[in-house]
């Protein structure tokens, strides 16, 4: 099996807790709060500048020069498509908003281990990313109820071809490397991967929450 096949089996629960989320079931029935829509938008933007950036950087520390171009490829084309997405939604992003505690949570997870941990972690903690959105566009496309969905956009987005290549190469590259790993390198990313994972399903779940600091 491959590695990537293993840390995706190894997250069912947690991602079968978020297809059940009433912000994933929400959004597919076209009946989520235009607010919490915003709400998570507007966080999306703060993580999307800062995951695009460290995108960029995950790919400069690859040894094998392919890698890091196909990375740097993903993160042009796919930072782009994704902003456009978040133009389209919300004309002005606000500049002035503030991350909340979950989108703060999720950016400083991934700069932690670009800053200190082994390439091979610093990807697997990126793999989430790619993979749980491909997922829960792809389910939301073969579940919905076909008709008007005001976030029709966002669904087409993630289950569309172009993310799909971008996470067919992600994924590529990811067991590329693994396979040169120990089992303990594995391991280790194997909880990188876990707590990404997690984090992904918080996000969703302070937009639906509208979440605060509490202080
Ligand atoms: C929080 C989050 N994770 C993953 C993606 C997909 O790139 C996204 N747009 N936002």
């Amino acid at each position: 099996m491959t590695w990537t096949d293993q840390a995706w089996n190894s997250i069912q629960p947690i991602f079968k807790k978020t297809i059940s989320h009433p912000f994933i079931q929400e959004l597919m029935n076209g009946n989520l709060p235009l607010e919490k829509f915003n709400f998570y938008i507007q966080q999306d933007s703060i993580y999307l500048s800062s995951y695009g950036k460290l995108l960029t950087r995950l790919a400069s520390k690859f040894k094998d020069p392919e890698h890091s171009r196909a990375f740097i490829h993903i993160a042009g084309e796919n930072m782009d498509q994704e902003k456009e997405l978040h133009k389209s939604f919300i004309k002005e992003i606000e500049l002035d908003i503030e991350p909340s505690p979950a989108c703060e949570l999720y950016t400083s997870y991934l700069l932690k281990h670009l800053a200190v941990s082994p390439v091979e972690v610093a990807l697997a903690a990126v793999m989430p990313c790619f993979v749980i959105y491909q997922k829960v566009g792809s389910y939301i496309y073969k579940h919905q109820v076909k008709g008007t969905n005001p976030y029709q956009a966002w669904i087409d987005t993630y289950a569309g071809s172009e993310h799909v290549e971008s996470v067919i190469t992600a994924t590529r590259i990811c067991d590329e490397i693994a396979k040169s790993c120990t089992i303990e390198q594995q391991e280790a990313m194997l909880n990188a991967y876990k707590t990404s994972s997690r984090i992904e399903h918080m996000f969703w779940d302070s937009a639906y929450h509208l979440e605060k600091w509490i202080v």
